[in-house]
């Protein structure tokens, strides 16, 4: 279903498990930061609202959404975490050096994931103009943050489910 048919920050309809018990790493591109920090607010604010403590949530910045990759690694590497989100905001220019981002951030994280079986939450906006990233970071359509933390949230809970 397209962002255009349905609200990334609409979870009405969703049981969320509570987050009280893990921690979180959230890792934010700089690039674009009017509207990453706008997603890392809705991230951050969703995970405090379903019981998350704040000194369970671990934030830092990357440069850029190709960075990102980079930061969930070492956070993994070096942090006991439950879950990793990674946001930003690819915003397509003259060249095509957007696609190469994409596709490396995308393909980035997930190979990340699988290194540390840990969920590692694609929350990285991938839009053709600038309207289109605001209406995704608490405009039109919600907010892409708050999908991204109760993403991490419920594969947190799924990932200790498998444990046990
Ligand atoms: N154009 C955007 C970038 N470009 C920067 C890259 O992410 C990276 O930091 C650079 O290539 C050095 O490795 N990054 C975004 O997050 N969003 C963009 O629109
Ligand atoms: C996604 C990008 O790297 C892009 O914003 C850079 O712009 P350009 O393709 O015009 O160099």
């Amino acid at each position: 279903m397209a962002t255009q048919l349905k609200n990334l920050s609409d979870f009405s309809q969703t049981e969320i498990p509570s987050a009280i018990a893990y921690r979180f790493g959230i890792v934010v591109a700089e690039w674009n930061a009017e509207i990453t920090n706008a997603l890392y607010q809705g991230a951050y604010q969703s995970l405090v609202n379903n019981g998350a403590l704040p000194e369970h949530i671990y934030t830092y910045s990357v440069p850029g959404s190709f960075e990102l990759t980079s930061g969930a690694d070492l956070l993994l590497k070096n942090d006991k975490l439950d879950a990793v989100i990674c946001l930003g905001c690819v915003i397509q220019g003259e060249t095509r050096h957007f696609d190469f981002i994409c596709n490396a951030v995308a393909n980035g994280i997930s190979n990340v994931a699988i290194k540390y079986s840990k969920p590692v939450i694609f929350g990285v906006l991938t839009t053709d103009n600038q309207q289109q990233a605001i209406d995704r970071a608490g405009g039109k359509h919600g907010n892409k943050g708050d999908e991204a933390a109760i993403t991490a949230i419920k594969m947190a809970a799924l990932a200790e489910t498998l444990r046990s």
